[in-house]
């Protein structure tokens, strides 16, 4: 061991023993206050009879109190733990500029949680959100500067060193003078996976910090190939504003709108793991379910794909296509903006001899125009009943119900639909393009936001998520121009949204960073293209399905992608049920075998022995990540990652259409150290000669 190490390691010997101390004094406070909760709560059921009205409240409120304190001193607590066993990963030294004699520069230790001994101390581990740990992630030894809360402090990083310190041990530490990264990023990236999205909190790249901390930008949007990091950013994201803008906003404040309830199990531990709460999540499905209710039944998103897939309705991809195009999303702009001209029409209204002349009622519908067209209607009937009501009273007439009945029926009269439902089918005549609207028992997947779009514009819809101040939405290729013109409507607070172009599970309703942003023209975009997720075999292999992609792998190596083709549907079973075999009982194994659709992967677990083997199923109605070996749909898979990825029935005649080929790529992008590919007869074109290296 060399002389700086054993430095290190008496430092790291006295931080823990300061944690220690600081987490016996945090423990006890916790026993004394459940002893105090315990003995208040005694205190008033014995003396209940005898306690006034003031003395009930003021024990009241001090079990309150101590309650709140117990709660805030557990989870001190439970920082105080982590960090006993990992108190901090990266050190820098800076030389600030006015301190000219401090030739040394002052140590700054990084964590993920600070830690001072008392309030007044100087902290002996910085937050890895602090002002000043930004410089860890933006700079290397030299010139650097920080925005401090006094503005910006110059100077220069002298010394920069990396740790990895588990269960309270040095496990390795480098000096270094490059970007974070290379050699540790490296060994983290190695590692294996057995359990759920971890922090990245050590080895934040440079381009993935700039996002984190830009707490200026109001819409972000980032494009980031496969694995590029984008979910880990966004939660990184969040931890950050939790921490830069405590005082304003907490963790229900934020929401984060994801693909599916296991890609939301998958992504939950990283918040707590940085110390935070985990945020609301939901999908686009319920968003939708809040907004129509259970009066509209409608297909899933998932449930679209799978139909596509099975492609026994031609014309439904035309239809999803042309749901898909901007130019969809203006032509219904455009018709929300004439409906009132083109189909509203004033007449006289007649009512107990009364009349309301065309004139007055066309200037009191036309005088309300910031109210939505249907509660428009409302409010005009209402407006003329009052009226009618007034000038019977005025001459001593008696006014009946039927009178009512009338009004609203003549002004029903003017204006042809009664519902948000009726406009949105309406429009495909009004555009000459009927064909593409399908009544069917469940509204289509490519009509629910359409329709919902109609309903903010002609039903108005009270600020149902006016107190999100920040939404997330992940996996943006998946959703139109118009999910996002309903995104615009009813969340204006600030946004970033990411995901990946190339990775569309349905190439006909997949959207672009460049059409978000015609829908956003304020928004921020931002590219990321390095790779960490996959070896650089894998990610080699995975270009070469879909070439025009720029990727940059890291430089990490790892096995050969193995293609292996067999005669009979017979013979690729039974390689599979033996490489299952094989792993079974293995201990931390993340294996997922990934078919195109989930019919077929229902059909392959079956083959497979089903229930008697130790696959697991993962289909659309699961909620949670699973472990071990899974076999599940591409679909479901996205967003997720395995150790190694098994993709049967790579056929020729399984793999042909480009959906496929993209459903090919997302699937090769999950794995992170192997990747296998089998096939029976027929290698799908997809994978071609230039690839016979990796075979
Ligand atoms: N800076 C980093 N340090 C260590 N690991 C990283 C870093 N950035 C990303 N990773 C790892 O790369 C993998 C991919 O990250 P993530 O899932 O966030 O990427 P993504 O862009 O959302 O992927 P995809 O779009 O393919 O689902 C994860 O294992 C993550 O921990």
């Amino acid at each position: 061991m060399n002389k700086i190490e054993q430095q290190e390691k008496i430092y790291l010997k006295e931080v823990r023993k300061k944690l220690e101390c600081a987490y016996k004094k945090v423990h006890m406070q916790i026993i004394n206050t459940a002893s105090d909760v315990s003995n208040v709560k005694k205190y008033i059921w014995e003396n209940i009879a005898e306690l006034d009205f003031a003395e009930k409240a003021a024990n009241r409120i001090a079990v309150t109190e101590a309650i709140e304190f117990g709660e805030k001193a557990k989870k001190e607590r439970e920082r105080l733990l982590k960090s006993k066993k990992s108190p901090y990963f990266g050190r820098i030294d800076f030389k600030c500029r006015q301190e000219e004699d401090n030739k040394d520069g002052t140590k700054y230790y990084i964590g993920i949680h600070s830690f001072s001994e008392n309030q007044y101390a100087e902290p002996l581990i910085y937050d890895w959100r602090a002002p000043v740990s930004s410089m860890f992630y933006d700079f290397e030894l030299g010139q650097a500067f920080y925005e401090a809360p006094i503005g910006r402090i110059d100077g220069e990083i002298i010394r920069k060193r990396q740790y990895r310190i588990k269960d309270g041990k040095l496990e390795y530490m480098l000096e270094s003078s490059l970007n974070i990264g290379d050699e540790v990023l490296q060994k983290e990236l190695s590692q294996s996976t057995d359990e759920k999205m971890k922090n990245i909190v050590a080895t934040i790249q440079r381009e993935q910090n700039i996002i984190i901390r830009d707490e200026d930008t109001n819409i972000m949007i980032i494009q980031g190939v496969a694995g590029s990091g984008k979910s880990s950013i966004a939660m990184h994201r969040v931890a950050f504003l939790l921490y830069r803008f405590k005082e304003e906003i907490t963790s229900d404040d934020i929401m984060i709108i994801s693909p599916n309830k296991v890609f939301a199990d998958y992504i939950s531990g990283v918040l707590p793991e940085l110390g935070e709460e985990n945020i609301p999540e939901m999908e686009f499905e319920e968003l939708a379910g809040e907004i129509l209710g259970d009066k509209i039944v409608f297909q899933t998103f998932a449930e679209q794909v799978e139909e596509i897939l099975q492609g026994n309705d031609p014309d439904n991809v035309k239809r999803i296509k042309e749901k898909s195009e901007i130019a969809f999303l203006e032509k219904l702009d455009k018709y929300l903006n004439i409906l009132e001209t083109e189909f509203f029409q004033g007449k006289d209204l007649e009512c107990s001899g009364y009349i309301v002349k065309k004139d007055e009622i066309e200037s009191r519908f036309a005088g309300s125009k910031s109210v939505p067209i249907l509660k428009r209607i409302d409010k005009l009937i209402n407006d003329l009943i009052y009226k009618i009501k007034s000038m019977i009273r005025e001459e001593e007439g008696i006014w009946k119900a039927s009178f009512g009945t009338s009004i609203r029926r003549q002004i029903e009269e003017m204006f042809p639909f009664k519902n948000s439902l009726q406009i949105y089918q309406n429009f495909f005549q009004y555009i000459e393009l009927e064909h593409l609207y399908k009544k069917k028992k469940k509204l289509e997947y490519c009509d629910v936001f359409p329709l919902i779009y109609v309903m903010l514009h002609v039903e108005g819809m009270e600020m149902k998520y006016g107190y999100v101040r920040h939404l997330l939405i992940d996996e943006m290729q998946d959703y139109t121009p118009v999910q996002y013109g309903v995104i615009k409507r009813l969340f204006q607070c600030k946004l970033t949204i990411m995901g990946d172009r190339y990775q569309n599970v349905n190439p006909h309703s997949s959207t672009s960073m460049e059409k978000i942003s015609y829908i956003f023209p304020d928004g921020k975009c931002v590219e990321l293209k390095r790779s960490y997720r996959s070896t650089y075999e894998i990610v080699e292999f995975s270009r070469k399905i879909q070439p025009w992609i720029s990727v940059l792998p890291v430089e990490r190596h790892g096995e050969k992608v193995s293609v292996t083709g067999f005669q009979t549907r017979k013979e690729e079973i039974e390689f599979l049920k033996k490489k299952v075999k094989e792993e079974k009982g293995r201990e931390k194994v993340s294996i997922a075998i990934l078919c195109k659709s989930q019919h077929q992967a229902n059909d392959l677990y079956h083959l497979l022995g089903g229930v008697n083997t130790a696959i697991k199923l993962l289909g659309f109605s699961d909620k949670e990540f699973i472990e071990g070996i899974i076999i599940t749909s591409i679909h479901m898979a996205k967003g997720l990652e395995f150790d190694e990825v098994i993709i049967p029935q790579v056929n020729k005649e399984n793999y042909y259409t480009e959906m496929d080929r993209n459903l090919l790529y997302v699937a090769c992008t999950r794995a992170m150290h192997k990747l296998k590919i089998t096939y029976e007869n027929d290698l799908s074109e997809f994978i071609s000669d230039s690839f016979i290296d990796f075979i």
